[in-house]
């Protein structure tokens, strides 16, 4: 099988037998051996011998394509006093994600395409997994944005400009919009809420309460008419220009039907995901969390994580991500308007969806489709997100019976807290394979490899 042309320096991995292992693999799963040989998964097969190679048993264990997140905040540059590119990768890693897509709301904000190139620069030196970066748009870098060969960008994406830089917000503005679907040839990734209901709402309960605003108003303030009526649009003026739309974090019942589920992957011009953190946690948790899950768009209603997971079993919903979004606990932990929204999550998205599994919700396979094959299918990802011979041997083995709970001592993420603190999950991760590199190891690292830009297939 011949071996991708992105990139050669991984040739001095070691040869690994991974033996015995169920490999839950394009909606299978199948007992068998995998080598992995120059960083690829050179064959899959039962009994396969090799001498000199370093074996892993995995004997009652599972075998995953490493998972690909969408969507990530890993801050680097500027605002790594919460997390950076080397902290924020080897926590994804000791969850089984190996690869990973990060917003542009870093500092300065990824505008110019020297900025997305500088992050790409900084990644090589220190992200252990593997990596790709969406460029951003708003209305100020709108009209050089277009002049770009966009085709070859991984992506465009609004998400989180408005923490940095307020105004020319594409859901605020369907003139901007209009203008970018036309001319974009790339997808593009929004963050789907009205601003203007949002600030009409935060204007209410400022008058009521002050600065003390309740966490449970919340989704009153991000409300469900600001999510959907934003999305409604979006799709809709996608639809009329073919544009290549994907909306991030879906947080509501309402706007899963606003998606189709009768086409491929492949075929969609509009597609959506569902963050883990909207599939755990529901309105009843902020008593108990407080602000800890404040997160944009909010935790909304039980029917609504409800109707989230019956999207994504239907296939309305195409992929799962985590939005990691670490920030301080002394950013966390504030009133309501002053805290930050966003939650470090990478770690455990995976583990997340193992326990709904051991709920009897959700298969194994679907769990691999939805958080490995269609992120590899829907952002073009080339040779990754499948375990396929000639791929990159990206992996995640599981235990799918072993307890662990989560606390400040096991907490990878910079920031060094998690919302998930105390929970007790029935899966663990036990070793990760980055491009063929055993990086995690039953609680130990190898640091010595640094994960491959994400290249596009054509
Ligand atoms: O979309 C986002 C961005 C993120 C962040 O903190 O960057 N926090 C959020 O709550 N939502």
């Amino acid at each position: 099988m011949a071996r991708p042309e992105t990139d050669r320096q991984f040739t001095m991995t070691e040869k690994t037998l991974i033996k015995n292992i169920s490999i839950v693999n394009e909606g299978q799963i199948t007992v068998a051996d995998l080598f992995i040989e120059n960083g690829l998964i050179h064959s899959i097969g039962q009994l396969i011998d090799h001498k000199n190679v370093k074996i892993v048993d995995g004997t009652g264990k599972y075998l995953f394509p490493g998972i690909i997140d969408g969507q990530v905040h890993f801050r680097e540059p500027g605002l790594t006093h919460k997390g950076d590119l080397y902290t924020e990768s080897k926590a994804a890693i000791a969850g089984g994600v190996t690869s990973f897509i990060d917003m542009p709301n870093t500092l300065p904000n990824v505008l110019t395409i020297d900025i997305l190139n500088e992050k790409y620069q900084i990644a090589s030196k220190k992200s252990l997994a593997n990596f790709g970066f969406l460029l951003g748009v708003n209305g100020d870098n709108l009209d050089e944005i277009i002049k770009l060969e966009t085709s070859k960008l991984l992506g465009v994406s609004d998400d989180g400009l408005y923490f940095t830089k307020k105004g020319n917000l594409l859901a605020d503005n369907p003139e901007t919009m209009e203008k970018l679907f036309a001319n974009c040839k790339s997808i593009i990734a929004i963050h789907s809420e009205k601003e203007q209901i949002v600030e009409e709402n935060e204007n209410i309960y400022r008058e009521k309460y002050g600065e003390n605003v309740p966490i449970e108003f919340h989704p009153i303030i991000r409300s469900e008419k600001a999510c959907y009526e934003a999305t409604k649009r979006a799709i809709d003026i996608a639809n009329k220009l073919k544009a290549r739309l994907h909306i991030l974090h879906l947080t509501t019942e309402a706007e899963t039907h606003l998606f189709r589920n009768d086409i491929p992957l492949k075929e969609k011009n509009v597609t959506t995901e569902v963050s883990v953190h909207h599939l755990w946690f529901s309105d009843k948790d902020y008593k108990r969390l407080g602000t800890l899950i404040k997160w944009n768009p909010a935790i909304k209603t039980e029917k609504d994580k409800k109707g989230l997971l019956k999207a994504l079993l239907d296939d309305r919903i195409d992929i799962v991500t985590t939005d990691h979004a670490p920030h301080t606990l002394d950013e966390k932990q504030k009133s309501y308007f002053q805290s930050m929204s966003g939650a470090p999550i990478i770690q455990h998205s995976l583990n997340i969806m193992l326990e709904f599994f051991k709920q009897g919700l959700i298969s194994l396979e679907k769990i691999a489709e939805k958080m490995c094959h269609n992120p590899a299918i829907l952002y073009g990802i080339e040779n990754r997100g499948f375990i396929r011979e000639g791929y990159y041997a990206d992996l995640t083995i599981v235990d799918l019976n072993s307890s662990w709970t989560v606390d400040k001592n096991n907490i990878l993420s910079k920031c060094g807290w998690s919302p998930l603190e105390g929970t007790t999950f029935q899966t663990k991760v036990t070793h990760t394979f980055v491009n063929g590199n055993l990086t995690y190891d039953k609680g130990n690292f190898d640091e010595t490899k640094r994960g491959l830009s994400l290249s596009k297939s054509n």
